[in-house]
């Protein structure tokens, strides 16, 4: 009889944590902490409590600081550091991964200075693994607690999605496929940029007219990029983009859309992200949108004015007032 595979899960914080939970259910998983006292209570506590407070994670989920042992162990390797961190945490566990074991990343940020995805990143510090990413609207708190969601596996290689999706399901988590990875990897970081303009405008106390205005044309900023770097528009129209870009943008819970709120307070973005203590990938995710608009020569005057108060350059009501002196040309899809 072939023994079940074990999934080594990078990275303790929320999602990390919840992605290791809802594995552990289904095989052998193994949690990598960079803290030794976070391994340590989840192992004696069955609790992650600086990310998800009091929740009870499953008995069966083990947890380590060892890096590389964990990555010997590993038949799937799940990646869920903050995007500044996969480069190096991948080049820890290069020399212990065995080969051909599938790569999922969670992560839903580009590299400053490359500008690549994280599974690019992937591709470079351990070819020749199968790679894929995990995203969908999925605030971790709410899987953690069992309300019912869904999540796409993208993979170029079917038959490893189909081997994938039934150690992530569960009975209130459904676990789709799709292969155009490239729309559903930018879908989850660029959502992010606009959540962070849907919370400046929750700070700003806006109306609901406001809200399905960010909403719908931050959808559109994000299809044109997209569809000029190569993905398929419709991509965006599914739980990867639309999905993601709903719960990001109404969630209270979302890092981004916290964000947003505290520079609408007045905080600059030093003092939001030290008051948020957990990554809002959306910051820095920004001005390399911006770069890469240029370079595709596509409009987003959302993502611009985001750009632009993370910068420091604009304050949220210049922001708001910015958007409204930029020409509104169609509404209708624009092939790029
Ligand atoms: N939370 C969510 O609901 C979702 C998050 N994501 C994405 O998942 C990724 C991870 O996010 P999330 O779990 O929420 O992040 P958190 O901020 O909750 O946790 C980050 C984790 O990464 C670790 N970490 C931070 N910096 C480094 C580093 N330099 N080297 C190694 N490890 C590091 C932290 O360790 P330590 O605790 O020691 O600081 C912590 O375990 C992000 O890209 C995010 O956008 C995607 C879907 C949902
Ligand atoms: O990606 C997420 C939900 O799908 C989490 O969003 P935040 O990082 O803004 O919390």
């Amino acid at each position: 009889m072939s023994r079940p595979v074990r999934v080594v899960v990078l990275g303790s914080g929320s999602w990390g944590t919840t992605v290791a939970s809802l594995a552990a259910h289904n095989t052998r998983t193994t949690l990598w902490c960079r803290r030794s006292e976070v391994a340590e209570e989840i192992n004696s506590d069955h609790r992650n409590r600086q990310y998800l407070g009091e929740r009870p994670l499953p008995d069966a989920l083990d947890a380590t600081d060892d890096i590389e042992f964990a990555a010997s162990q590993a038949d799937v390797l799940v990646v869920g550091v903050p995007s500044s961190a996969v480069r190096a945490t991948l080049t820890e566990v290069a020399p212990t991964l065995r080969a051909w074991v599938p790569v999922l990343s969670l992560v839903k940020g580009l590299e400053a200075g490359s500008r690549m995805r994280p599974t690019q990143v992937v591709g470079e510090c351990l070819p020749g693994h199968p790679v894929g990413l995990l995203a969908g609207p999925n605030i971790a708190s709410e899987i953690i607690d069992g309300m019912a969601a869904a999540a796409v596996i993208a993979t170029q290689d079917e038959h490893v999605a189909t081997a994938l999706q039934p150690l992530f399901a569960a009975p209130r988590f459904r676990v789709y496929r799709n292969t155009d990875v490239l729309g559903c990897e930018l879908g989850g970081v660029l959502k992010n940029i606009v959540a962070i303009a849907a919370g400046m405008a929750e700070g700003l106390a806006v109306g609901d007219n406001t809200r399905a205005m960010v909403l719908a044309r931050g959808l559109a900023e994000m299809m044109q990029l997209g569809e000029a770097m190569g993905a398929d528009p419709r991509t965006f129209m599914g739980l990867t983009g639309m999905g993601d870009l709903i719960a990001t943008c109404m969630s209270p819970a979302s890092r981004n859309r916290r964000i947003g709120e505290a520079l609408a307070r007045g905080l600059t973005v030093a003092e939001a992200a030290k008051e948020l203590g957990q990554v809002a990938e959306g910051v820095k995710t920004a001005p390399i949108v911006m770069q890469l608009a240029d370079e595709f020569g596509i409009d987003m005057p959302i993502a611009a004015e985001v750009e632009a108060v993370v910068a420091g350059r604009h304050t949220p009501e210049q922001a708001y007032a910015g958007l409204g002196t930029v020409p509104p040309g169609t509404d209708q899809h624009e092939s790029a």
